[in-house]
């Protein structure tokens, strides 16, 4: 199984998605950005180097939700998100086809990895428990 962070970065009021870009796995779909831990990598160093890697942006993961398992047809992954304090820098697309800052009540307008779809229920849970 690969195990596979994602962070979901908040500023003011809205949260950073990023769209995979064509030649990606999964292309064109949307996801909270992040990567694969490397073996001997902490689950929260991972996802600051690649968030790092793939948008020039420093994050820092303070919360653990729930995990997903997602089998696709060739791998099954783990994926783990972080909620993200954002800590500076400009969003550069490195690798990503686009990027949004999204209101939390738009996120189902977008078309998920399906791997997603528990995570953005649960985040919109987190939301709705802190009005
Ligand atoms: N980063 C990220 N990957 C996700 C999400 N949801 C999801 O199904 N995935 C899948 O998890 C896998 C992670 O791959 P990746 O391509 O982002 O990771 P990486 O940068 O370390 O990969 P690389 O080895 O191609 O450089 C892909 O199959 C991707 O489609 C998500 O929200 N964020």
């Amino acid at each position: 199984m690969i195990k596979v962070v994602c962070a979901i970065v908040e500023q003011y009021d809205r949260v950073l998605l990023t769209q995979r870009s064509e030649q990606m796995r999964e292309g064109l779909l949307w996801e909270f950005p992040g990567g694969k831990v490397e073996p001997h990598e902490t689950e929260k160093n991972s996802l600051v180097r690649e968030i790092k890697e793939e948008l020039a942006i420093e994050v820092q993961p303070y919360k653990r939700l729930q995990p997903i398992i997602h089998p696709y047809p060739n791998y099954t992954i783990e994926l783990i998100p972080y909620l993200c304090k954002f800590n500076g820098g400009v969003v550069q697309l490195l690798e990503h086809k686009t990027y949004h800052w999204v209101l939390p009540e738009d996120l189902p307008n977008y078309s998920w990895c399906p791997a997603d779809v528990p995570i953005v229920e649960e985040y919109l849970q987190v939301c709705r428990s802190r009005q």
